[in-house]
């Protein structure tokens, strides 16, 4: 067994190592000498000391001294002529004696040397002769290049063919010397002149520059900072975005990627078509570029499909149920069961897609809000094609606590049946109340069927709310807009199917209803079915994506339910959360001024 000598005790790192080495080695060596010769040197006890530095200077590192003093070197040297002076005393003259010594005067002056940073590379006299030509206009910008990236990009200005700076990134290394601004012309890189030559010639040049970066500039001339720059605004971002995939941006390195949902800071909108921004509660994330809402709509128009535009589809939908277990079917969406609200639904979609009259999903801006115990929950809208399980998951919430959740019960002037209860299963009212309160716009959807009138009222959810319930609502998203107010601040969540294959296994022995007229009310899911689903729920999130909070992918139901209960119980846990500007910033005065030039969606 080999042993570590006593002094060596505070390495017990170091020991099991070169321990685990020798024994190791045994078996490999067949002469005795070798494994004596490796023994003895491992065993060296400047070998250790060098292990003992090394573990110092580590633990000191993690405690990031700071310098007491910078000229440790000539305060020795002070204080042993001071001494000398001081009468020749034993305990001085070995002091004096120390501090001769070659060995504590290099400790000294290295110690200078890392307290005065001299390490780093000095920067080089301006040259006499850059001055000459346009004395004025010429700036001399010297850099010190750490392994961070400068920061900035830079393109050939079509007119004039001089290499300009086209973005500075924010809190990069170029941003942060302030020497460098967006519009500087880049006449020279470490002396060599850039003239007639490409971006793409000029960028290997930059990064393999190391230590010191000289440039010779012509600034351009002094921008005023747009006052949005300064404001804090934060951004939802409604799609995924990887630079990687994009060949379009003008440096995958200084662009930020991104998923749906996330919260961006946005630091500048100067640019046209390249913005920058950073994730927000990042602190380390510096900003880099990402596309501008102009430039996402261009590519979103670009992209459009002409066949899901102009084709209005045949839908085909389940019919309308017809009794529902106690509190759960009182909300229910008439938008896929009166027909005239089928026709709507599709020539809603059609002149969306012809006039362009829906906003692209790009950005959204956003503020945070805490909500106050004593405050009412936010409402929580559950939308979904037809059949994809709303209903279900909304079950499943109110089972599993029905202290918490609530739902609505909806209107109707159908008459009440033997084994319903008014305010329980409907609230049973007259055609002329009813009508009445569509025009007074008490209700969030309503319809008829089969000559009797429907409908989710304002006046429900306001009941459940009051009850101190979060309030369940299912409704076509189209509806969502009734109550996208700072008083529901209703929280979004899209249910949507799984791929094909999956609906197949998952619904396999899954019913729903029907017509109520139809023979055979329930059925199972048909091909059909599922080819709708996907087709509706495609189209749903195409024209209002930009409206949920939280997309739910409904394949397991299990999976899908703990993930909702989950998300729910999060928002309310949550420090902050994020809502839509234009909920505070109703005015459109007040948003411009609050928001810059970005109101609403950006
Ligand atoms: N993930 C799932 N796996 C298997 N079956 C499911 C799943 N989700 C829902 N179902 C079943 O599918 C059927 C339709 O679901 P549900 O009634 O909740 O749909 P819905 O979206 O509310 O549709 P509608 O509003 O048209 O009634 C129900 O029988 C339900 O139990």
């Amino acid at each position: 067994v080999w042993e570590c000598p006593p002094s060596l005790l505070p390495l017990p790192g170091v020991c099991r190592l070169l321990s685990s080495v020798m024994s190791g080695t045994e078996s490999h060596t067949d002469r005795e000498e070798d494994y004596r010769f490796l023994h003895s040197m491992l065993m060296e006890k400047k070998l250790h000391l060098l292990f003992k530095i090394h573990e110092r200077l580590k633990r000191f590192e993690k405690r990031s001294p700071i310098p007491v003093q910078e000229h440790a070197a000539s305060l020795a040297s002070d204080l042993a002529e001071e001494l000398i002076y001081q009468g020749w005393r034993d305990e001085a003259k070995e002091l004096v004696s120390l501090f001769s010594k070659p060995h504590f005067k290099s400790l000294l002056s290295v110690h200078d040397a890392v307290a005065q940073r001299d390490f780093e590379p000095t920067l080089p006299p301006v040259p006499d002769d850059v001055l000459e030509e346009d004395e004025d206009s010429v700036k001399i910008v010297s850099l010190v290049k750490t392994k961070e990236p400068l920061g900035a990009t830079i393109k050939r200005d079509k007119a004039t063919g001089a290499i300009v700076v086209a973005r500075i990134m924010r809190g990069g290394a170029a941003d942060k010397s302030g020497l460098i601004h967006e519009g500087d012309e880049l006449k020279e890189v470490n002396g060599v002149s850039l003239e007639n030559r490409k971006p793409k010639e000029i960028l290997p040049l930059l990064a393999c520059s190391q230590g010191d970066i000289t440039f010779k500039i012509i600034p351009a001339s002094p921008k005023e900072e747009m006052s949005s720059n300064k404001k804090k605004l934060f951004v939802r971002v409604l799609f995924d975005y990887d630079p990687n995939e994009d060949p379009s941006v003008p440096c995958k390195d200084a662009a930020v990627s991104f998923k749906r949902g996330d919260i961006l800071r946005i630091v500048s909108t100067e640019d046209d078509t390249w913005w920058q921004a950073c994730h927000y509660g990042n602190s380390n994330s510096r900003a880099g570029l990402i596309p501008s809402q102009q430039l996402h709509e261009r590519w979103r128009v670009a992209l459009q499909r002409p066949r899901a535009l102009f084709r209005p589809r045949q839908v085909k939908r389940p019919g309308f149920s017809i009794s529902f277990p106690a509190g759960l079917r009182r909300s229910f969406r008439l938008g896929r069961k009166s027909s005239w609200v089928r026709e709507a639904a599709r020539s809603r979609r059609w002149s969306a897609g012809v006039h362009g009259s829906f906003r692209p999903p790009t950005y959204i801006e956003v503020i945070p809000y805490h909500r106050d115990p004593k405050e009412r929950h936010r409402l929580v809208v559950l939308a979904g094609p037809s059949g994809v399980g709303v209903n279900e998951l909304k079950r499943r919430l109110l089972i599993s606590d029905p202290d918490r959740y609530g739902v609505t019960v909806p209107y109707t002037t159908r008459e009440k049946r033997r084994q319903e209860n008014e305010g329980v299963d409907y609230h049973f009212v007259s055609v002329h109340m009813f009508e009445e309160a569509i025009l007074n716009h008490r209700f969030i959807d309503y319809g008829r069927y089969k000559g009797h009138y429907y409908g989710t009222s304002l006046d429900s959810v306001h009941r459940v709310m009051a009850e101190g319930k979060v309030c369940l609502l299912d409704a076509h998203p189209s509806k969502i807009k009734h109550v996208y107010t700072s008083e529901f601040k209703p929280y979004v969540v899209f249910v949507k199917p799984p791929r094909i294959e999956e609906l197949r296994l998952t619904r396999r022995r899954a019913k729903f209803i029907c017509d109520e007229e139809d023979t055979n009310p329930v059925r199972i899911f048909s091909e059909e079915d599922f080819e709708d689903m996907i087709d509706s729920a495609e189209t749903m999130e195409k024209e209002y994506g930009h409206l949920f909070d939280k997309v739910i992918v409904n394949g397991d139901i299990a999976v899908a339910f703990r993930e909702l209960k989950a998300d729910l119980e999060s928002i309310e846990e949550a420090e902050v959360q994020w809502i839509p500007a234009e909920w505070i910033c109703s005015s459109p005065t007040t948003a411009r001024r609050s928001c810059g030039h970005l109101t609403g969606w950006i």
